[in-house]
């Protein structure tokens, strides 16, 4: 079968036999018919000039493929063809299928095809089996119009022209093919590389899918038309180039370069594999090489762009050869030869500038032709795209690394990747393992109005404070309570906030605003800047007329702690007032505070409560008597943080709580419920971070929410940023990020793992620091870094941890703001919120692992507008990871504090001592609470 495709590929001679010949007559025509164009061919080889003249003055060589397969009569008919200009593609073909070189082409012609002859007259099996196949051949095609078969060869001149571009570097595959093949008589070239390939299995399952479907065609049609005959013979030539292809991929596939799409059975695709190759290969050679690499790269992507493209073509050519039946025998008949052109083309204008071996500018039997102008064009077009595609890697930056963070800093902030500026190329063909990156271009989040545009508040607590008397909406009973407890001023958060939460109260608890639902509030403002008044004051002051109590406010908070700081100031606040507050944090048992929140009768004792969610829940459920029904402000402090919590549903519970019986849930604004009036639930959210995702504001429904804040664009001005509402409050522009306290100075201090102890106690004894906070990120480092400082001496020091219960955390805070202590070294449970009296420097042992924990941990100094001074001790790998982290929160402040490590050498003598003494009083203490 392999033979009778080769034969064709020769020149489609075979048309000529008869139908009904019999093998004897046929090969007398063949014997004939071979002496005339011996005689022919012998005339020109004579006339050398003659012949140059009609092979554009080159010399084609004449070495046959599978010289054992051929017929005499078929190696006079491929010599005729070979000298003819209208057979020059063939030739081609041929020229790309064997290994000559091209000096041997120009020398050996004559001579090579006298010994490839002499080496077929000795295969007598193969001789015979093509002689039987051009008969059944013959028998199933019928006659051919001989100038039908001659259009075919000037057809495949074209062909073979692209096909001598596309195929480049291939020479040396076919010429290995050959020399296998003439070892093993038996083997036919076609068998040969099917066999080879078999790598690339997938690649050709279209192929002998395409060879079946054939074979069945075959049976039942007759094919009848030369033009039929054409397209097989192409494609022959076409699956032979494939398979040199495969054989290439071979090898190449052990350099581990996968490619994500299955690799086409074309010419055009082979060339970019080999060029990925060469690169590959050239991998851990100098950064130069590799950009070369790189371009050649993209230069490669280009030219399987065009395979892709190819791909396709071939694949709906493959579909409309099966309906129409192309195959006359079973070549495998995949391709039609005029879809390819285009696509040889293609590749061809990418190869020159890939592999200098392209057969294309070696072989001399182009020259004077037209190939040249078109080869030309196709050069031209090439550097083009080469340019093109050193533009675009300028433009995508040489930083892979740095472009890779900032994705991932986009990502952070709800960007979306922006494909653009992608090529085709990469839309083709993904790499694996690909170490390229494209830049994403920011992209404004889309937020709702109220979050977008907050209102606006001073964030330095020493401007815009008003004196509490100036507050007319106040109580005198609360202003004296405020200036008994030190407060003077009001600071500009309390300043902003108070009367807007008055406002909705101002014609009663009941009424709401006006008689209409009340906004909700969020309040984001930095720590220490009085958030906590800023609610407590307004809600005392909106409660103190109530005729009986019932619990109409509830604050939530996250730990018992806070829990108990919050209630201390409402405690503070009701003093002289008929209002009671209570605590249910879990601080007392359970029936304690049953009995703290309702009457034996079953009436409320209280009108405040301050609580975590865990416990409130478990009064909700288990707590006779306790209702919500009559609540009207519910508080969410360290609102980022609760909204973590709102997993486990405690807001949905507090709702049921509130809204039963004849309180009914707000439904849609309507006239008839806008004519009721009933009593509202607002709610405020109060946090120094408070989360701008919409996704997680929204699980707590609130009701037309408004913003204040003191957190703008550190790009802007504030009063760039300024707009006013209708009520000439200032409005801004909220971007997320986080603000610091104005009196607060931040430093970070690069040392390494083991000199951090020797800083601290640097810090304490050479510098004289007291009052420190030192947050460790974990409990067992909190507990062992106590330790260590303890066995150094010297050093007054304590530990406050979840280690420690609640009484004994109050007593050393106690202790501390006495100044007793130091050094109070604790985890992020004192971080957030936690209102420490006197605390003057934070020290950040351990990096905080997120910009939210940093931002909380030095703001438990520079409180109430004091100044403060934060350390953040690094490691060298975390300075860039902590300075990114501060810049993404819009923070610039920060600067490096030097410790020189001579200064600390005295300390180190004592430190190396008390390390040693560590691990055993840490043993001795777990051995003493077991
Ligand atoms: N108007 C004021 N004048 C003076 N001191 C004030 C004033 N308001 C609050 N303070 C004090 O400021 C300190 C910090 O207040 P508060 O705890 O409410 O801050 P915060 O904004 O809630 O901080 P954080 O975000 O860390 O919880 C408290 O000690 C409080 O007594």
């Amino acid at each position: 079968m392999a033979l009778f495709h080769m034969k064709r590929f020769m020149g489609g001679e075979e048309s000529n036999f008869g139908e009904n010949g019999s093998s004897e007559s046929i090969l007398k025509k063949l014997h004939e018919k071979a002496k005339a164009r011996e005689r022919q061919s012998h005339d020109r080889q004579s006339s050398p000039d003659k012949s140059k003249d009609k092979s554009h003055g080159k010399t084609v060589p004449k070495k046959s493929v599978d010289g054992s397969s051929l017929t005499e009569s078929a190696k006079n008919v491929k010599k005729r063809q070979s000298q003819a200009p209208k057979n020059r593609g063939i030739d081609r073909k041929e020229e790309l299928l064997t290994s000559s070189s091209a000096k041997k082409r120009k020398t050996g012609d004559v001579a090579e095809s006298r010994s490839g002859k002499n080496k077929i007259k000795n295969r007598t099996p193969k001789k015979l089996s093509v002689l039987e196949e051009s008969k059944l051949q013959s028998q199933k095609s019928g006659k051919r119009n001989p100038q039908k078969t001659e259009k075919v060869s000037r057809d495949d001149l074209h062909l073979g022209k692209q096909l001598a571009a596309a195929t480049g570097d291939f020479s040396e595959i076919a010429q290995k093919n050959v020399k296998d093949t003439k070892s093993d008589p038996d083997e036919s070239p076609v068998r040969v590389i099917k066999e080879e390939s078999d790598i690339n299995r997938s690649g050709l399952r279209a192929f002998r899918e395409n060879a079946e479907t054939a074979k069945k065609q075959k049976k039942m049609k007759t094919p009848s038309s030369a033009s039929k005959l054409k397209s097989a013979t192409i494609d022959a030539d076409s699956n032979r180039t494939v398979d040199n292809r495969t054989c290439k991929l071979k090898d190449f596939k052990e350099d581990t370069v996968v490619l994500t799409k299955e690799t086409p059975s074309k010419q055009s695709k082979a060339c970019p594999e080999l060029a990925r190759n060469t690169l590959k290969n050239a991998e851990g050679t100098s950064p130069e090489t590799r950009k070369q690499k790189k371009r050649k790269l993209s230069k490669v992507s280009d030219c399987e762009v065009k395979s892709e493209k190819h791909l396709k073509v071939s694949a709906r050519t493959c579909e409309k050869n099966k309906e129409e039946d192309v195959s006359v025998n079973d070549t495998s008949d995949e391709f039609d030869g005029s879809d390819q052109s285009e696509d040889y083309k293609d590749c061809a204008r990418a190869l020159p500038a890939q592999e200098p071996c392209s057969m294309e500018d070696d072989s001399p039997s182009n020259e004077g032709s037209g190939i040249d102008v078109k080869q030309e064009e196709m050069d031209s077009e090439v550097v083009d795209k080469v340019q093109q595609s050193r533009e675009v890697e300028m433009e995508e930056g040489p930083s892979i690394t740095d472009d890779a963070d900032e994705e991932r800093e986009d990502e952070d902030e709800g960007t979306v990747k922006e494909s653009k500026e992608e090529g085709e190329v990469d839309k083709a063909f993904a790499l694996l393992g690909s170490d390229k990156h494209k830049k994403k271009q920011r992209v404004a989040r889309v937020l709702p109005d109220w979050l977008a545009h907050p209102t606006l508040v001073e964030h330095d607590l020493n401007k815009h404070s008003i004196a509490v008397e100036e507050m007319e909406q106040l109580d005198p009973r609360l202003i004296r309570s405020l200036l008994d407890d030190g407060i003077k001023s009001l600071f500009p958060v309390q300043r902003h906030v108070i009367p807007v939460i008055l406002d909705s109260v101002k014609l009663g608890i009941q009424a709401g605003d006006a008689g209409y639902r009340p906004r909700d509030l969020c309040v984001s403002a930095p720590t220490g800047s009085g958030k906590t008044l800023a609610f407590a004051l307004p809600i005392v002051q909106a409660l103190l007329d109530r005729v009986v109590p019932r619990i109409r406010a509830l604050v939530v908070l996250p730990t018992r702690d806070l829990a108990q700081q919050v209630s201390k100031v409402f405690t503070t606040l009701c003093k002289g007032t008929d209002l009671r507050t209570s605590l249910i944090g879990g601080l007392k048992k359970f029936g304690q505070e049953q009995r703290m929140l309702v009457q034996t009768s079953g009436e409320s004792q209280c009108d405040i409560v301050v609580a975590t969610p865990g416990r409130l829940v478990d009064h909700i459920n288990k707590t006779q008597g306790f209702t919500l029904q009559s609540l009207r402000f519910l508080v969410i402090d360290e609102a980022d943080r609760m909204m973590d919590q709102i997993s486990k549903d405690w807001i949905s519970q507090v709702e049921k709580c509130v809204f039963m019986e004849s309180r009914q849930a707000p439904g849609p604004i309507t006239v008839e419920t806008c004519r009721k009036i009933c009593l509202p639930l607002q709610k405020l959210l109060f946090s120094a971070t408070l989360s701008q995702n919409p996704e997680k504001l929204i699980q707590l429904n609130l009701f037309r929410p408004r913003l204040i804040t003191s957190v703008v664009s550190s790009t802007r001005s504030r009063q760039e940023a300024q707009l006013h509402d209708g009520k000439g409050q200032e409005r801004g522009e909220f971007v997320g990020k986080y603000t610091t306290p104005v009196g607060l100075t931040e430093h970070y201090i690069q040392c390494t793992s083991g000199e951090k102890p020797l800083v601290i106690l640097h810090l304490i004894q050479t510098l004289n620091l007291s009052q420190i906070l030192c947050f460790a990120n974990t409990v067992e480092s909190t507990h062992r870094l106590y330790h260590l400082i303890k066995l150094v001496g010297g050093i007054e020091v304590a530990e406050f941890s979840s280690n420690q219960t609640a009484g004994q955390r109050r007593q050393i805070l106690k202790q501390f703001k006495t100044g007793k202590i130091q050094l109070l070294i604790c985890s992020d449970a004192m971080a957030r919120g936690m209102d420490v009296e006197n605390a003057k420097y934070v020290i950040s042992y351990d990096m905080p692992p997120y910009i939210k924990t940093y931002i909380h941990r030095v703001g438990r100094t520079a409180r109430a507008g004091k100044t403060g001074v934060a350390f953040s001790l690094l490691q060298q790998y975390e300075v860039p990871k902590l300075l990114k982290l501060l810049k993404h929160a819009g923070k610039t402040g920060i600067q490096r504090y030097t410790v020189n490590r001579q200064d600390m050498d005295h300390l180190e003598e004592s430190y190396e001592k008390a390390l040693q003494r560590l691990p055993g009083v840490l043993r001795m203490e777990k051995a003493h609470s077991v």
